[in-house]
């Protein structure tokens, strides 16, 4: 705004948003605990797989793939999920995003990557045990296509043999945040809030400033 440039600061669009993936196997509790960050941080969720279940529902185009794949546990084409993230990106006022269950392969990262032309600012990722994984998606009951003991089989191959290369992609690169997804809703939470008010000082600091480094927002674990 006007007022800003008076005062030398940066415009807020100019400045390049700050991206959080959040990774971890399905039932880990990533959505649970974006539905925290959002409440006490004020970033905006964005859960690929919510965005993909909105293309089913609103019958768009890609709607019927999009289902098959989901009921077979595999994964979407990059493309259209890149350009879903994309358009919910450009959508928002806000300049902070947690996007959940992004990227789940090489190939999702490497195709945002070349769309959106940057990387995450940080990656969380949700530990969780096999068995308790499975536990909570049986015991979900949101009607999703894919909580079924056999799908969620497949689910947990796909996590295993695609997500975790790239898991550890992020770890080689410094930027990953491993959490101890056990215990109750509230416990894990703890692990998870000095991350983020960390980064709230940090995006603090940068909205002070009248330099728009992006430097000043790679962030070091405190
Ligand atoms: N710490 C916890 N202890 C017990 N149950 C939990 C915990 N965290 C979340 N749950 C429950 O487990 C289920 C899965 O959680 P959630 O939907 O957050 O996982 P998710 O990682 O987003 O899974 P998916 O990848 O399948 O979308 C939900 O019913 C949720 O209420
Ligand atoms: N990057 C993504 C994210 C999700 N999907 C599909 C395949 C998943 O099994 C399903 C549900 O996702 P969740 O809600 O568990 O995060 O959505 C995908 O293809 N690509
Ligand atoms: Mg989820």
């Amino acid at each position: 705004s006007v007022l800003n440039q008076e005062k030398g600061r940066i415009p807020k669009k100019e400045k390049p948003p700050f991206i959080t993936f959040v990774l971890g196997g399905p039932g880990s509790g990533k959505g649970t605990q974006c539905a925290k960050i959002v409440e006490n941080f004020g970033f905006t969720h964005l859960s690929a797989g919510d965005l993909l279940r909105n293309e089913i529902s609103s019958n768009s185009e890609n709607g019927a793939m999009i289902l098959d794949t989901i009921r077979e546990g595999k994964i979407v084409p990059s493309n259209v999920t890149v350009k879903l993230i994309q358009r919910a990106i450009e959508s928002s006022d806000n300049d902070k995003f947690l996007i959940d269950g992004f990227p789940r392969t090489e190939e999702n990262r490497r195709t945002y990557e070349r769309i959106i032309g940057a990387e995450p600012n940080i990656v969380l990722f949700f530990d969780c045990p096999e068995d308790e994984m499975v536990k909570r998606v049986l015991s979900r009951n949101q009607g999703r296509v894919d909580d079924n003991k056999d799908t969620v089989r497949k689910r947990l191959e796909v996590f295993t043999s695609l997500n975790l290369p790239v898991i550890n992609y992020y770890s080689q690169k410094g930027k990953l945040y491993k959490i101890r997804a056990v215990g109750t809703e509230d416990e894990i939470f703890e692990q998870v809030r000095p991350i983020f008010a960390a980064v709230e000082s940090l995006l603090k600091l940068y909205d002070d400033s009248t330099r728009s480094n992006k430097d000043l927002l790679i962030f070091k674990v405190p």
